[in-house]
């Protein structure tokens, strides 16, 4: 059986979901009702810094922690807000995005380019060892 590539998962998953810029992720960021989230490893947050004020949830974990009746439920994903997943360059995050989207979770988008749009857009980075 071939294998499907997972750049081709990214670009149909893509074109299902919102995207949000970094510029515009700069500009919400300190709003109430906005919240980014680090699916990214933590060695990757180690290495490369974090966004200030970023909720980090594993990648491995997403679907357990957006979900009520898991017994890995994590509240914050129940708040009012609008949730905007990244991953260092928004391949993982597309495919997390539009599998949560499948999962009935409304509100959500990802941010194009990921960290490194972000930071290349010149939000604020803190940590890291590449600093
Ligand atoms: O998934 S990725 O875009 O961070 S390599």
């Amino acid at each position: 059986m071939a294998i499907k590539a997972a750049f081709e998962m990214v670009k149909e998953a893509t074109a299902e979901i919102e995207t949000i810029s970094p510029a515009e992720a700069i500009r919400r960021k300190d709003d109430e009702d906005f919240l980014l989230v680090d699916i990214r490893d933590p060695r990757e947050l180690e290495r490369e810094g974090r966004i200030p004020g970023a909720y980090h949830a594993p990648r491995g974990m997403l679907e357990f922690w957006i979900d009520p009746a898991s017994p890995y439920y994590k509240p914050i994903f129940g708040e009012k807000k609008k949730f905007v997943f990244f991953c260092a360059a928004a391949g993982r995050s597309a495919i997390s995005v539009k599998t949560l989207q499948d999962m009935g979770m409304e509100n959500i988008a990802q941010l194009g380019e990921g960290f490194s749009g972000w930071r290349k857009a010149g939000g604020p980075v803190e940590g890291g060892r590449n600093g």
